[in-house]
């Protein structure tokens, strides 16, 4: 289905991240690569790119042998990140072509972007990666200073805004892009992202996730598209193929950082996704029902475990990491990590795939993990030769040894540390013995240095579960057959503070096996015991759960109201006593969230908001509205309440805001009139890119004599821009309008993250 999306925050402004203050994952930049205050002190924000220790560290490490080379690496992670951006895979096969192609055009010799030279340096080509498929995938080294310099490249600047405006491309740092590509996501997998905040690599994930019927249904949305002159917009086809059988859940330990989950999520508006708020090291094992009435527990069929670390790899956007590294940050996270880890792998289908990933060069947070978690698991953990696999892609292979520094000393060995130190370093730290890194293939691992493609430092580690763990959750064998060996229950009284992608964490462990719990508690307890202070920070979210008797007839009126044909009614969802938002889920997700089994599980949002029910506006047939989120979805199902409008009648409806019937042509003049007052669909007529808006489709309400868009102000204001009602915001010559489009959107977005968020989980009654 191509699908064009809105609200998208336009990532290229400056203020965007200051203003939504995300401040941490791979894509938390401060600001853009080759911004003016990249290259100010500003950006750096006069902290000088350079650490003794930092630098002594992986020197005395030798993770690059060549002193040459060591130093070029070390210069380059003092140098900001060119920009780079995904082409989104969901707004399907002919729209991303189209994207590539202007692209192509754009900076292509012939359009003159040829030798283009700003303040006498030569300017480089935007280029796709050669590592990632189909060039959907680009970067651009060009200073945003220079965009005002050069028609070609303002023009250039022109399509990055725009597009990303339009939900076409995203803005996603290079080696971001590589753990998703390593899950190799197929439509029906279930996927779990343990530590997905705020979101680059579960958006990634996510348009996998629909990629696939994508692709096969291009024919069939073409096929649509003839039959009924693709202005109807309803379809012969049953549309809901297009959703992933399915899911992805995403979950972050921080609530705030949830709703950064949700609000990039939810720019996707997918069926397919649930929110969540655990530690990923007790993620509940979740259930699903057999048609005789019996469970099962859900094993995922891809993991990706991109766990907090300490981001030393992040020091091309993440200034700070100069001056606050230290030989115990990593030191710090190692057993979290290891914990999060192998809660992973219990969660893993046999025959799954997880991919653990981190920011961070440190072979204690890395390699160390990996050995640990294959020799704890007897076999049943594998490491993945994944080689031949994007062969482009530059990496170095996995160390099979490493030392073990603390700021009081380097220490070979476990032994050789002094007695009193003994208690403080685990064992795990150090390597595993030359021959057992040779049998668990630590070489398989892979390391993405900055110099080798222009990037940050990234560690991923590609892994197989071949059997069940030894203590396997969710499967009654062995000794402790009498109950259900749901967990190890691991208690972590922990302090994590969590800045940028860095995060720092005092804690301690102890884990309790099922033998040491009282059977009568395990076994009415399926999910692991929250932790004081998880209690402590009671959850407010309301429960989604399926209608009941009642709203179903409910939703039968609306049903009717809007001509719903073949839609799966029984995929809905709502939330809150009142069921004032209704929500569709796919199938994956209707199976979790309806399940009472997995009632523990601390949902912050999920599915798709379809309609909104607003009372108070007087007596009508309908009160439900449908969602802009979701209405690109819905379209197809449509048999009524559905308009055909000219890109010239949708720029009119911009200008006059709440325009009268009668200022519409005679038709739709008809057609309005025609229509019981309440929520309608406008659909923009015109082939892929006639015009700017062919094919865009807005929710949009019938008053008595007039009509406007129920679309948010500043959403509205953005597309003025991008039509031409106001000024052209993007255009270089205008900086005013540039400023204010700008200025709008960083209050939308801070606004979203800051109370909308929270405020929309609030009122889901
Ligand atoms: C490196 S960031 C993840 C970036 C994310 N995967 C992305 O691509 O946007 C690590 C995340 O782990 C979260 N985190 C820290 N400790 C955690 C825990 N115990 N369980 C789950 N999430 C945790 C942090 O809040 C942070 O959002």
């Amino acid at each position: 289905m191509a699908k064009k999306r809105v609200k998208k925050p336009n990532t290229w402004d400056p203020n965007y991240n200051k203003s939504n203050n995300s401040g941490s994952g791979n894509d938390a930049y401060i600001t853009t690569a080759g911004d003016k205050k990249i290259d100010s002190k500003n950006f750096w924000n006069n902290i000088e790119p350079k650490s003794e220790i930092f630098e002594q560290y992986y020197k005395a490490m030798g993770i690059i042998d060549n002193e040459e080379e060591f130093k070029k690496m070390f210069e380059l992670m003092g140098k900001p990140l060119p920009t780079t951006f995904r082409i989104n895979t969901t707004i399907g096969k002919s729209l991303q072509s189209l994207v590539i192609d202007q692209l192509k055009e754009l900076v292509s010799e012939s359009s003159g972007y040829k030798d283009i030279e700003i303040d006498g340096e030569l300017v480089e080509l935007p280029s796709p990666f050669s590592w990632y498929p189909n060039e959907m995938a680009w970067k651009s080294s060009i200073p945003k200073k220079s965009f005002k310099k050069n028609p070609e490249l303002s023009k250039f600047h022109h399509f990055l805004v725009h597009h990303n405006q339009q939900g076409n491309i995203t803005r996603q740092e290079a080696v971001s892009m590589i753990p998703p590509l390593f899950l190799d996501v197929q439509s029906h997998y279930n996927i779990l992202d343990m530590c997905a905040a705020p979101g680059s690599k579960t958006t990634q994930i996510l348009e996998d996730l629909h990629m696939k019927h994508n692709l096969e249904n291009e024919e069939i949305i073409k096929r649509s598209l003839k039959v009924d002159g693709g202005d109807s917009g309803s379809s012969n086809e049953k549309p809901s193929i297009y959703i992933p059988k399915g899911c992805i859940i995403a979950n972050d330990v921080d609530t705030n950082r949830c709703y950064m989950l949700v609000t990039q999520t939810t720019r996707l508006g997918s069926p397919a996704i649930i929110v969540t708020n655990h530690e990923a090291q007790n993620f509940p094992l979740l259930y699903s029902k057999n048609s005789d009435g019996s469970e099962s527990p859900i094993y995922m069929d891809r993991i990706l475990c991109d766990v907090p670390c300490s981001g030393d790899g992040t020091t091309r956007k993440n200034p700070e990491v100069w001056k606050k590294w230290t030989h115990a940050g990593s030191i710090g996270l190692h057993q979290l990590q290891i914990k999060i880890a192998t809660r992973g792998c219990q969660l893993l289908k046999v025959g799954g795939r997880m991919v653990y990933s981190t920011c961070s060069m440190n072979p204690v947070e890395n390699e160390a993990v990996i050995a640990q978690i294959i020799q704890k698991s007897g076999g049943s953990i594998k490491l993945v030769d994944v080689s031949s696999q994007y062969p482009s892609l530059i990496r170095r292979p996995g160390l099979h040894s490493w030392t073990v520094i603390d700021k009081a000393g380097n220490f070979p060995t476990f032994e050789s540390q002094p007695e009193d130190k003994k208690y403080k370093l685990s064992k795990t730290l150090w390597p595993p013995t030359p021959q057992e890194a040779i049998d668990m293939h630590l070489e398989y691992c892979m390391r993405v240095y900055p110099h080798l493609q222009d990037t940050g430092g990234f560690f991923i580690a590609v892994l197989e579960k071949v059997s069940d763990c030894p203590n396997q959750i969710g499967k009654k064998t062995g000794p402790l057959n009498q109950i259900d060996n749901d967990q190890t229950i691991i208690t972590t009284t922990a302090t994590t503070t969590t800045t940028d992608n860095t995060t720092t964490t005092d804690e301690k462990t102890t884990e309790t096996t099922i033998e040491n719990q009282p059977k009568k508690q395990i076994k009415n307890d399926r999910q692991p015991k929250l932790k004081e202070r998880d209690k402590r920070q009671k959850f407010f979210e309301e429960p989604f759960t399926v209608p009941s008797e009642e709203l179903k007839k409910e939703l039968d009126v609306v049903s009717k109201f809007y001509g719903l044909i073949e839609f799966p009614m029984g995929n809905l969802l709502t939330r809150g006593k009142n069921s004032q938002k209704i929500y569709w889920a796919s199938d994956s997700v209707l199976s979790i969230i309806s399940n009472e089994s997995n009632n523990s599980l601390k949902v912050i949002n999920c599915a798709l908001k379809l309609f909104q029910r607003h009372d108070g506006l007087g007596a009508m047939e309908c009160a439900y509205r449908i969602s802009q989120d979701s209405v690109l979805w819905i379209e197809p199902f449509l048999s009524k309440r559905i308009i055909t409008m000219t890109h010239d009648d949708l720029v009119m409806i911009f200008k006059k805001n709440e325009p009268f019937f009668t200022d519409f042509n005679e038709s739709i003049c008809d057609q309005l009139k025609a229509m019981e007052p309440g929520c309608f669909v406008i659909k923009i007529s015109g082939a892929l890119r006639e015009t700017l808006s062919s094919g865009m489709v807005f929710s949009a309400w019938r008053g008595k004599v007039s009509m406007h868009l129920l679309v948010s102000k500043q959403e509205i204001e953005s597309y003025k821009g991008i039509f031409h009602v106001i000024d052209d915001p993007v255009s270089p010559t205008n900086n005013t309008a540039i400023e204010s489009v700008k200025k709008d959107e960083s209050k939308e977005i801070s606004s979203e993250i800051v109370q909308d968020q929270p405020k929309e989980q609030k009122d889901q009654n």
